[in-house]
Parts: C-alpha cells; structure tokens; sequence
C-alpha cells in the first residue's frame, strides 16, 4: 500500500489523514467541484454514446472496457478547455490548498494525494458500469425499466440528440430516477468494486463476536462475501432484485454496515455521492440511446482480483439503437 499510495489517503492514519480527509470532505461539499464534475461526466457521456452509436450504425460488436478506456476519462486539461473554467476540478483544488500551505502540502504530499484520488475515482466507477451493464443484459426487463424511467424524469424534446440529452441531466432529473440508483445499488451489492478491504488493530480489543484481537493484528473483511449472505440479505440474496431497495418507488438506504460496498464509520467512501452522479449520468446516456445484448450469452464473465473487482477480458457487446419514441 505505501509503495503505490505514499502518504495518500488510503495509507496513512493519524494527522495526516485528518488533514485530507477535511480537506477533501469540504472540497467534495462545494457547489464547485460538484458542478464541474457534473459537466465532465455530462461531456463524458456524450462521448461514449457517440461512440457507441458508430458501432451500433456499422453492426460491430463492441468491448465495453475498451471503450471506456479509450475516453481517456481523467484528461481534465483538454475538458477544461471545453468547459471554459479554470481550478474548479478536485486536482486544481488541492493545489490551491497547496498554495495556502506550502509547507505541510509539498509536491510529494501532493502527488500522493492526487494519485490516490485518482485511483480510487477511476476503476471504481469504470468497473462498477460494466457489471451494471453485464446485469442489464442477464435482466433485460430491468433495461427497458430504466429507459421508461429515464423518459419519465428527463423533459426531452423532440428534437433532442447526444448533446443536448445529456445538457438535460440536470441534478433535478438525476434525484428523479431511483430505480436506476436501486439498479446500481444491487450491482454493487453483488459486484462490489473494492471486492474485500483490509485493517489493522490500532490498539488491543475485543470484537463483538468475542474474538480478540492484539494491537498490529490484520484482518480482512469480505465486501463480496457480505453482499451475497444469506444471514443478511434473505433467501433471494444470489438474485439481483433491484426492487429490494425500493419502498412505493423511492429508494432507502440500507445501514452502511449492512450494505458496506462504500465502507461504514469514519472511514467510510468520501467521493460516494460523487461516484453515483456520475455512473447514473453515463447510464442515463447510454440505456436512454442503446439497448445492450451479450455477445455471447453462454460466457459469464470472470472476475480478476485487483485493487478492484475488474473484469477479466471485458465485457463484449451487440449494440443496438432503443427506440425513443416507443
Ligand atoms: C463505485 C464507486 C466506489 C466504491 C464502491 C468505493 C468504495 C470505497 C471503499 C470500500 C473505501 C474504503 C477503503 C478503505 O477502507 O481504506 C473507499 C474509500 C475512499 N473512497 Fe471510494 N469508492 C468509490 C468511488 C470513489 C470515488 C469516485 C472517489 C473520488 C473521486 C472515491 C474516494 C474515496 C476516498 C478519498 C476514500 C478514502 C477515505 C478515507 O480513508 O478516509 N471513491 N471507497
């Protein structure tokens, strides 16, 4: 861990994680950062749609992965010059914090912060997307759900193509869609994106299921294990049910140590709220324009063990374009 994250976030404990985890909670909260990221994700997604409609047009099957990859998602110096706003991104943010305290915040902290946001921001969010849409495809009623929802919570125009679809996923329309965030809930309940997490005992303790622990032990705990129990979930914890998550149409929050995908306590997932804005903006963009079917149906994907729940040789897709008006 401290090879790859230095004194980032994930690596460090004590002073120096207050000091990012402050900062990074306040930056997170600001309408700035918030309305920035909005229209990444919105430019984002509009590429990736036009993208996918090349390959829905010429019959080509496509592999989600590489698509994705190929966005380049994370070339914040080229969106900002289509955005046309300066220092609003969370890597901008924290040099300027840096600036107010040059001292504690040198380059090397700096670097360090700025990997572990990027680490922890893209592989997340990236392979989180491509379960969904495996998900999708085993469940192509859930597909055509979400499209009829999409219709109902976005104010579309007749005329309305790629661009300006995506202008119209306003935060508005986004809180409006909840069984797409149930949808994406229950991937990540299956197919958590941190798939098992790591702690150490700070001090000796005794859990709460009796066994001791001495302080400098390590101990995992199975995200993946946890979403499919059983004990936890009910009878039906294998199936995906996105409808568990909804009560008349809204969606409730489960205890964060029940659904513990984001972590639970004072630890727990700060870029949460900004991860799903940005997964329901590309999933809104692309069930809105695309129906999605395996390549091949009797392949299940395999998964390989990263940092993150990863995809074994993608996810190779038919594309095909959804009628709108239907
Ligand atoms: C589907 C998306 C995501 C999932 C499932 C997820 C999950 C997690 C988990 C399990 C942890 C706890 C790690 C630990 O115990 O050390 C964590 C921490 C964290 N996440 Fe996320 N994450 C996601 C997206 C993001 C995004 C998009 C960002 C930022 C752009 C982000 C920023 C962070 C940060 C900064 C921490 C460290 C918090 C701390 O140690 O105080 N995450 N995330």
């Amino acid at each position: 861990m401290r090879d790859l994250f230095g004194n980032g976030i994930f690596a460090t404990d004590g002073e120096n994680w207050r000091h990012q985890r402050k900062l990074a909670s306040h930056e997170f909260s600001t309408k700035v950062l918030r309305d920035f990221s909005s229209d990444v994700f919105r430019i984002n997604a509009a590429k990736l749609a036009e993208k996918i409609s090349y390959a829905a047009a010429n019959r080509i099957t496509i592999n989600m992965q590489q698509v994705k990859r190929q966005l380049n998602i994370g070339s914040e110096a080229k969106l900002k010059k289509n955005i046309q706003k300066a220092r609003e991104d969370i890597l901008s943010r924290f040099i300027l914090a840096s600036e107010e305290d040059p001292v504690t915040m040198n380059d090397r902290y700096l670097r360090d912060i700025v990997l572990s946001f990027l680490i922890a921001g893209k592989d997340t969010t990236a392979n989180t997307l491509s379960w969904f849409i495996y998900m999708l495809c085993k469940n192509p009623i859930v597909q055509d759900k979400i499209a009829y929802e999409i219709k109902e919570s976005v104010e579309l125009a007749q005329e309305d193509n790629i661009e300006t679809f995506t202008a119209r996923l306003k935060q508005g329309a986004i809180d409006k869609m909840q069984y797409l965030h149930a949808t994406l809930t229950e991937t990540l309940r299956l197919y958590p994106a941190v798939p098992v997490d790591g702690k150490m005992a700070d001090e000796d303790d005794l859990l709460p299921n009796g066994y001791r622990v001495i302080k400098g032990d390590g101990m995992n705990y199975m995200i993946y294990a946890m979403g499919r129990m059983k004990y936890l979930w009910g009878e039906d914890a294998e199936e995906f049910r996105p409808e568990r998550w909804l009560v008349d149409g809204i969606f409730q929050q489960e205890s964060p140590y029940k659904f513990i995908s984001f972590n639970a306590g004072p630890r727990t997932c700060l870029g949460k709220e900004f991860a799903y804005r940005q997964m329901k903006i590309m999933a809104a963009t692309l069930i809105h324009f695309f129906r999605f079917k395996l390549e091949d149906e009797s392949k299940s994907p395999v998964y390989k063990t990263m940092f993150t729940l990863h995809m074994d040789q993608g996810l190779h897709l038919f594309v095909y374009p959804r009628n709108i008006s239907a």
